[in-house]
């Protein structure tokens, strides 16, 4: 049962995809359409991953693999050959004849090697396409099938909101099979079945939604960047159904569109029960709109851009604390901005995890009496995301 109703009760479950052969597929003439920043080192990237793993256990949270659910979910061969066919639909196969020979070679896999077939998509030089057009044509292609790289950043392809599942809309083309696994793993693990979903990924509503752009800060407040991944109409729409849930407020942040500043979770994060980690070039320069329940449908009020009063007004609290990811500084700052200094996860409040490399801020959080435990990211960081991506919180304990 998921239930996830703030960003620091206690983590109890989390799920977690531990980086693959996908990772080897990352072709360094190709990195702006994949989404990586450099071609990663798939040793040392797990190395990192299962250290971060480690973190994770000896502070007491269970970890679920993607990779071991998405392979329990296709056992079940209707279910497979479903799956199959939506994946291909959204492979962009350039002839029919070749996307049903490759329906039969992915349905014939041994389940190992399918779920790896997922992860690592299929290069064009390894697959008899026969004498079907979509074979012999193309040739530049490097992949007949994509694969899924960025698929360790399972904080991205669906949501977890109190005791509901939103299967997110990915806004890069890269990545909007992701968002498929799992809706598979929804429908067999026992972990999902009871939860309502919201299915964006398969419904025709043309916004998207990613999980990064979403911070929980209470049963009653969620925190939403409108970002380059994450458009307004998918806002509205979010907001409707969680104020029919009994939510009060939905706070969205308007971000600059792009890479910069990708997803709201790499420019706040919520570290404690008054303080967060936030990107300080940003404060005071972008507007933030507040939505409530009205009777026909929601109010949208503008609150300004200064975030510490915006926050504090979201708590109910009188004032927040604010710890600026690098200080400020003028080159360093935008370095740790960069490399997801402000991209930690909360175990529960005032207790971290996050990548050693950003100084700065990991002094600043032990001077505001943040606990942090940190685990080496040279690689992972090449994906440009950290822990928070790394993670889709199952259930965490109420405060
Ligand atoms: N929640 C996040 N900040 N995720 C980061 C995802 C990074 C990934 N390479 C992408 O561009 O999509």
């Amino acid at each position: 049962m998921v239930q996830v109703n703030s960003e620091i009760g206690p983590l109890k479950k989390v799920m977690l995809h531990r980086p693959g052969n996908e990772l080897k597929r990352v072709h360094p003439f190709h990195l702006q359409e994949m989404l990586f920043e450099d071609t990663p080192l798939l040793e040392k990237a797990q190395a990192e991953h299962d250290t971060f793993a480690g973190i994770l256990r000896e502070n007491g949270v269970e970890i679920l693999y993607q990779e071991d659910m998405f392979a329990q979910a296709m056992k079940n061969e209707s279910e497979r050959s479903a799956f199959v066919e939506e994946f291909l639909d959204r492979s962009a196969i350039p002839s029919i004849g070749l996307r049903d020979r490759l329906a039969e070679y992915y349905n014939g896999l041994p389940l190992d090697e399918f779920v790896e077939r997922v992860y690592t998509g299929v290069l064009k030089s390894e697959f008899d396409g026969g004498d079907s057009l979509g074979a012999v044509t193309y040739l530049d292609d490097l992949f007949l099938v994509n694969p899924l790289p960025n698929s360790y950043f399972t904080r991205d392809s669906s949501i977890n909101i109190a005791d509901d599942v939103i299967l997110s809309h990915m806004g890069k083309p890269y990545r909007q099979r992701e968002p498929l696994l799992m809706k598979y793993i929804h429908r067999a693990a026992d972990e999902y079945r009871d939860n309502p979903t919201q299915d964006f990924c398969s419904m025709e509503l043309p916004y998207g939604i990613e999980g990064g752009d979403v911070l929980i800060l209470s049963d009653k407040v969620v925190c939403i960047g409108c970002t380059e991944r994450t458009q307004p109409g998918a806002i509205e729409f979010v907001a409707a159904n969680l104020f029919k849930k009994g939510f009060e407020a939905v706070y969205a942040f308007e971000m600059e569109r792009g890479r910069n500043a990708m997803h709201l979770d790499g420019m706040l994060t919520m570290v404690d029960r008054d303080a967060f980690l936030f990107n300080p070039f940003l404060s005071g320069n972008v507007n933030v709109y507040k939505l409530t329940p009205a009777s026909d449908g929601v109010r949208m009020q503008p609150v300004g851009s200064d975030w510490s009063k915006v926050l504090a007004d979201a708590l109910g609290e009188s004032s927040v604390r604010l710890i600026p990811v690098g200080n400020g500084d003028e080159i360093q700052g935008f370095w740790e901005m960069w490399n997801l200094g402000g991209n930690v996860l909360t175990l529960a409040p005032g207790l971290v995890v996050c990548y050693d490399r950003n100084k700065i801020t990991l002094d600043l959080l032990d001077k505001a009496g943040i606990e942090v435990r940190t685990f080496e990211g040279a690689e992972l960081s090449r994906g440009r995301g950290g822990a928070r991506c790394m993670s889709m919180p199952i259930i965490r304990e109420a405060l």
